[in-house]
């Protein structure tokens, strides 16, 4: 079984982060001025740290060595001397080499971090199931083999040529990357056996034929606070943070006609999430597939509204959701509290706030209509004889929701949410019974 140990990098990096104090400095690559704020709230969701100050300069290709022109390093390097205060530059690239940081931070005596090591301590800090924390490992392999091959080659420079662990004929490398190896292969597996369990409970949710409504979108757009809106479920934590939710939950609530159906909280989305960190929540992500409907909640508010629209789609086409399940998603645009009668341009978008409880009503009303069209469920009312054991049967089988006693004749008309197979029993068990359709 795999065991979280603490030595691990970010582990380190986390100890660092708290030793060193709330001053930050980053930077951004050119046209960035729309990531900067993004950046600033990566930053602000770290505990303790604060941005100092920001520069955006022209970057090259983040793989090459050199991550800027010499001018600009030199520039950048004068700003940071003359700013003693600053504990650590953040560089909004992607990723950064091991050897680059390591020259960095050499020339500048400061931390140097990249998007990728931002985002994973902020996946860190946050995550609480074990899943979570087994595909955060799992993302950080990759950041420790690079580790491991700068070690190596300093190594090397320093005492000439490879080194052979005594009698085991494997290099001081072969040996660490067969221990990092080793490593993946049991996160790997652990998390395949918690897919497996989870794949039994949808098994077991498929059964009891709750429709499953997944709510997506980018990170911070209200999705914890819309399902603690839609279900009443007071242990629900929304927080003004990136990626407060880093695990799938499920949570029970009623639609307008009593139906019973399951929500699915979500990861939030990022532009340029780096994908090693897509890759390993994936497979979280995997459950989306098998829901019944997405719910694409959008924080209207938002100054780039539209571009994590499109950034939330894409993920979706890359996931390999069905495309049913796109055709038929509901566009929700909350935060509309802030803003003074707003108007969605989107034709067929639901405004609501979900802070204020403002438009659930009409959302349940949607969702409700998309369910029974997906899930091929039908509202109808049938004529029963009370002495028989109609009543009973769609009480347990199907959804009642109105029950009319007609005295005179002993009968009643029921009205019921029901499935097409649980249809095709009823009938089969009463084929004297009186149906209305609607
Ligand atoms: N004004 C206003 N704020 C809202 C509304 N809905 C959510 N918020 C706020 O937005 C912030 C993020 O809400 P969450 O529900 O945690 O967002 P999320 O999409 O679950 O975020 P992640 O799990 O981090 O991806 C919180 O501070 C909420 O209070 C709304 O309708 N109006
Ligand atoms: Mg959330």
């Amino acid at each position: 079984q795999y065991e979280e140990k603490e030595d691990h990098v970010i582990g380190n990096l986390s100890k660092v982060m708290m030793v060193y104090y709330n001053l930050f400095f980053f930077f951004c690559v050119p046209k960035a001025e729309l990531q900067i704020a993004e950046a600033i709230a990566l930053v602000n969701t770290l505990q303790n740290w604060t941005v100092l100050d920001k520069i955006i300069i022209p970057t090259k290709n983040p793989d090459k060595k050199f991550v800027f022109g010499k001018g600009n390093f030199q520039v950048l390097t004068e700003k940071i001397k003359k700013l003693p205060r600053v504990t650590a530059v953040f560089l909004n690239v992607e990723r950064i080499s091991s050897l680059t940081k390591k020259e960095l931070e050499d020339a500048w005596g400061v931390k140097v971090f990249d998007r990728y090591t931002i985002v994973l301590h902020i996946f860190r800090c946050n995550a609480r199931t074990k899943e979570a924390k087994l595909q955060i490992a799992l993302a950080e392999i990759p950041l420790l083999r690079s580790n491991l091959k700068n070690e190596v080659s300093q190594l090397d420079q320093q005492r000439g040529g490879s080194r052979y662990i005594m009698g085991s004929g494997e290099t001081f490398m072969e040996t660490q990357n067969r221990i990092l190896k080793e490593k993946e292969l049991k996160i790997r597996n652990a998390l395949e056996k918690l897919r497996r369990k989870r794949s039994l409970l949808r098994n077991q949710r498929r059964k009891r034929e709750f429709p499953i409504i997944s709510v997506m979108g980018y990170t911070n757009c209200g999705k914890t606070t819309l399902i603690k809106a839609l279900t009443g479920e007071a242990g629900l934590q929304p927080r003004d943070q990136l990626f407060a939710t880093l695990d799938i939950t499920a949570h029970a609530g009623y639609l307008p006609s009593h139906m019973a159906v399951i929500y699915v909280d979500t990861i939030g989305f990022l532009t340029d999430l780096p994908h090693n960190l897509v890759e390993s929540f994936s497979a979280t992500l995997e459950e989306v597939a098998y829901s019944d409907l997405i719910v694409h909640v959008r924080d209207i508010t938002h100054p780039e509204t539209i571009l994590q629209k499109a950034t939330v789609l894409s993920v979706l086409k890359n996931l390999n959701i069905p495309s049913h399940l796109l055709d038929s998603m509901v566009e929700v645009h909350n935060k509309v509290d802030l803003i003074e009668r707003y108007k969605p341009t989107e034709e067929n978008a639901v405004a609501i706030s979900a802070l204020h409880g403002h438009g659930l009503e009409e959302l349940k009303e949607e969702i409700e209509k998309k369910i029974l069209t997906v899930t091929g469920k039908k509202i109808l009312t049938v004529n029963i004889h009370l002495e028989g054991a109609q009543l009973s049967w769609l009480y347990k089988e199907a959804t009642v929701q109105e029950v009319e006693v007609m005295p005179e004749d002993g009968t009643a008309r029921v009205k019921v949410i029901i499935s097409n197979s649980a249809f095709g029993k009823y009938k089969n068990l009463f084929p004297n019974s009186t149906i209305f359709m609607p």
